[in-house]
């Protein structure tokens, strides 16, 4: 199976529980869900015309629309071929959870990797029991996608995004129908407004969430 790759990079996780940890991300392309403030808007589309050499990824210097096709086993390949020492891999995109992700998890797995998915929960999620799973939920967003219960209920972390009281409605309104026992709750300041994250940490006192700060943009990193 083939994965359209939008960059490959190792840097450090900057959001949700495993802030801190080294990590190599997989990028993929496409993403229909059209949230006004993604910060990745040049994953949305899968331009046959954009479609790039591995080589042309791995050196782009700036964000682009252009992505190659590769293989779980030509990642694994690459990552040795790039020395990279993190051992937990990010999958995200894009929405990667159009693409089965579980060859690819099951391959990084294999090799001695730990996955980490990054998605909104707007598809079926299909990945094996060991990979944790991020949500970061989308309710009413322009492509007229909606975060799927079943993605909810997988979920080991849900990380949604803020920057008004209603984003806060929004996820009450999830969580009311979902067992969040085992799950990790973070507010994510959208956009590092500061009105934001201090509606954020806010309601982090309030209902005794957790806050995720996109710290690789605080310190402008990849
Ligand atoms: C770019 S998305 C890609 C994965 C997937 N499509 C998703 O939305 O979870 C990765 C993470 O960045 C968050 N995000 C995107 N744009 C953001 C922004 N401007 N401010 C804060 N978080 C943002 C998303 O909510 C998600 O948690
Ligand atoms: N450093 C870093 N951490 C991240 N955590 C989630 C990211 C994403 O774009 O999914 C991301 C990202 O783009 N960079
Ligand atoms: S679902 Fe994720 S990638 Fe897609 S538009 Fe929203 S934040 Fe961006
Ligand atoms: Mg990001």
């Amino acid at each position: 199976m083939l994965y359209k790759v939008n960059e490959i990079f190792e840097t450090i996780q900057g959001e949700g529980s495993f802030t801190g940890v080294p990590a190599i991300f997989v990028r993929l392309q496409g993403c229909p869900v059209g949230c006004a403030w993604c910060d990745t808007k040049h994953t949305w589309l899968v331009n046959p015309e954009l479609e790039v050499k591995l080589d042309k990824v791995m050196a782009k210097a700036a964000d682009t629309e252009q992505w190659t096709s590769l293989s779980a086993e030509q990642m694994l390949t690459l990552f040795e071929s790039e020395g990279y020492q993190a051992r937990h891999v990010v999958i995200t995109g894009g929405e990667p959870c159009m693409y089965d992700l579980k060859p690819l998890c099951n391959t990084l797995h294999n090799a001695g990797y730990q996955t980490q998915i990054e998605t909104s929960g707007t598809f079926e999620i299909l990945v094996p029991p060991e990979s944790w799973v991020t949500v970061s939920p989308k309710v009413n967003m322009k492509g007229g996608y909606k975060v799927l219960q079943s993605a909810l209920d997988r979920a080991d972390e849900i990380k949604h995004p803020v920057a008004m009281d209603k984003h806060i409605e929004q996820l009450l309104q999830l969580l009311n129908d979902t067992d969040t026992g085992n799950k990790l709750i973070y507010l994510q300041p959208i956009s590092q407004q500061a009105k934001a994250t201090a509606l954020a940490i806010a309601y982090c006192k309030k209902y005794n969430w957790r806050l995720s700060v996109q710290v690789h943009k605080y310190l402008g990193i990849e």
